[in-house]
């Protein structure tokens, strides 16, 4: 089971010195940097009380934050409380298992030691001497704009520990895993529309606040965008990003609606209710403030991302701007309705070649027909317009996008409260799980769950068909396209 960790605690103290227990690595510049890594850091007592002094940093927005109310926030006040230098250490932190390895290093998951409530976390752990320049301004990068943040999509930096030669960073755990590996567990590596309506809106909100920022995301791709345990996102990896000056404004907008007169019976009997009474619509013009915060002056040169999902712009080198995130969440679009990135070729060369081009996206049949294509293939064609001055989002920001037709009838500013979908591979925890807790006893629901799953993986294998369909849930035997996206 994949995330076993989370419901059992476990005695093990998975120590960094132990290279059986970490079997979870990448890539070779990954195991270098283990075996480094194996050598020298050890959580335990001993390291972080004595040898070696460290310094925590807890998120700036501690008494600011939005959800400093949060079972996650009070964990660390209580810690931090009861160490002598109100500090958090990494002793206080107890890790459960290795989450998985990065660029930058590897991420565990933990919790607070000697912790009434046990609160799950994500740490981060890198280890800034087997880095190289380029790579430690990234981290620099991730910190710097994680401490930045303070919304329901985006990690929260529950603290910084510096100790030796490692930085580590504690943010909010997803035990839902990332949408890359969720898109693979779908018959035909697709979502419903109203899947995809669901999570392209939390992503352009969580856009939206990062520009309002003058944040420059640049890395926008499945592998990046983690489920929580509520089924909501979190955007994830702010090392590529770049930070630009941004000037908030409120602008008025015309827009004519179209509205029925209110109607009461009496007025109805007084009009006489025939087809062409007053009955009928009328339009008015309506002037709304709306916020506008785009950092439209923000400039790059340099070439990073993930190439599927580079800009043409990103991809010529003559510089580029806020436009890059709206062009990669076209493709981001594209790749949850169709199962695969529209430019992809069979080589990088390849794929740069087609961004390059002058060539206009291809929509394949399946992507033209059923209810809401029609509008997601407008909104990814007005996104994936290779000159950025023309392409939509770029002149005002996350604000044009929210009005296409494909997200009409989305409630913005409850966004955070829409219920998410109910696909396949997407674990719901229980209340008490979704607020990070650690439970200790298997609950007599999840030992349901155990069962069912069970006894469905036993019928499904004795009847060996391609695709069961059990209500609302597929077991996909099919094509697998797994190769996850890598960068520049
Ligand atoms: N907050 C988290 N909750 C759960 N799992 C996480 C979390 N953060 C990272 N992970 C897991 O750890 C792995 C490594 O994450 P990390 O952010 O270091 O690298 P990455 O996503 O591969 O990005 P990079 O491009 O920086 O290498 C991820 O692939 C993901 O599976």
């Amino acid at each position: 089971m994949e995330d076993d960790g989370y419901y059992l605690e476990t005695d093990l103290d998975f120590s960094f010195t132990s290279t059986t227990t970490d079997r979870t690595f990448t890539s070779s510049s990954a195991r270098s940097s283990l075996a480094r890594s194996s050598l020298t850091l050890s959580f335990n007592d001993r390291l972080s009380t004595a040898t070696t002094p460290s310094t925590t940093t807890s998120s700036a927005a501690t008494t600011l934050h939005h959800r400093r109310q949060d079972p996650h926030w009070t964990a660390i006040r209580a810690a931090t409380t009861l160490s002598s230098d109100r500090r958090l250490h990494l002793r206080h932190l107890k890790l459960v298992r290795h989450l998985g390895t990065g660029n930058l290093g590897r991420v565990f998951l933990c919790h607070l030691r000697d912790c009434p409530t046990p609160t799950v976390f994500a740490l981060k752990v890198i280890d800034r001497d087997v880095l190289t320049a380029k790579k430690l301004s990234h981290v620099q990068t991730e910190a710097e704009i994680l401490s930045m943040l303070d919304h329901p999509f985006l990690p929260t930096l529950y603290a910084r520990i510096d100790a030796s030669h490692y930085t580590c960073l504690l943010i909010d755990y997803c035990p839902n895993g990332d949408l890359h590996s969720l898109l693979r567990k779908q018959p035909g590596n697709r979502l419903p529309v109203s899947s995809v309506r669901f999570f392209a809106s939390e992503v352009l909100v969580a856009l939206e606040y990062l520009h309002a920022l003058g944040i420059v995301y640049r890395d926008l791709k499945p592998e990046n965008i983690l489920i929580r345990g509520d089924g909501h996102i979190m955007l994830s990896d702010f090392d590529l990003c770049f930070k630009a000056e941004v000037v908030p404004t409120f602008r008025s907008r015309r827009f004519r609606r179209v509205s029925t007169p209110p109607s009461s019976p009496r007025r109805r009997r007084r009009r006489g209710g025939g087809c062409f009474s007053a009955e009928s619509t009328y339009e008015r013009e309506e002037i709304v403030a709306e916020f506008a915060a785009e950092p439209v002056t923000a400039f790059s040169k340099s070439c990073v991302g993930t190439h599927e999902y580079l800009a043409p712009e990103l991809v010529a080198g003559n510089g580029h701007g806020s436009g890059v995130d709206w062009w990669a969440f076209g493709i981001f679009l594209y790749e949850m309705l169709h199962g695969t990135t529209p430019f992809r070729g069979e080589t990088k060369e390849q794929t740069l070649r087609k961004i390059a081009s002058s060539d206009d996206v291809a929509f394949p049949l399946e992507l033209l027909e059923g209810e809401g294509m029609r509008e997601a293939k407008d909104l990814i064609q007005k996104l994936l317009v290779k000159d950025p001055t023309k392409r939509l989002g770029c002149a005002r920001g996350a604000q044009d996008i929210k009005r296409h037709p494909f997200f009409e009838g989305i409630k913005w500013p409850l966004i955070r409260n829409y219920k998410p979908p109910e696909i396949r591979g997407l674990v719901k925890k229980s209340t008490k799980a979704h607020a990070g807790h650690v439970t200790g006893v298997s609950s007599p629901r999840r030992r349901k769950w155990l069962w069912w799953t069970l006894s469905n993986l036993l019928r499904s294998k004795r009847s060996n068909s391609k695709i069961q369909s059990n209500n609302n849930s597929y077991h996909y035997v099919g094509k697998s396209y797994n190769a996850s996206h890598k960068r520049v």
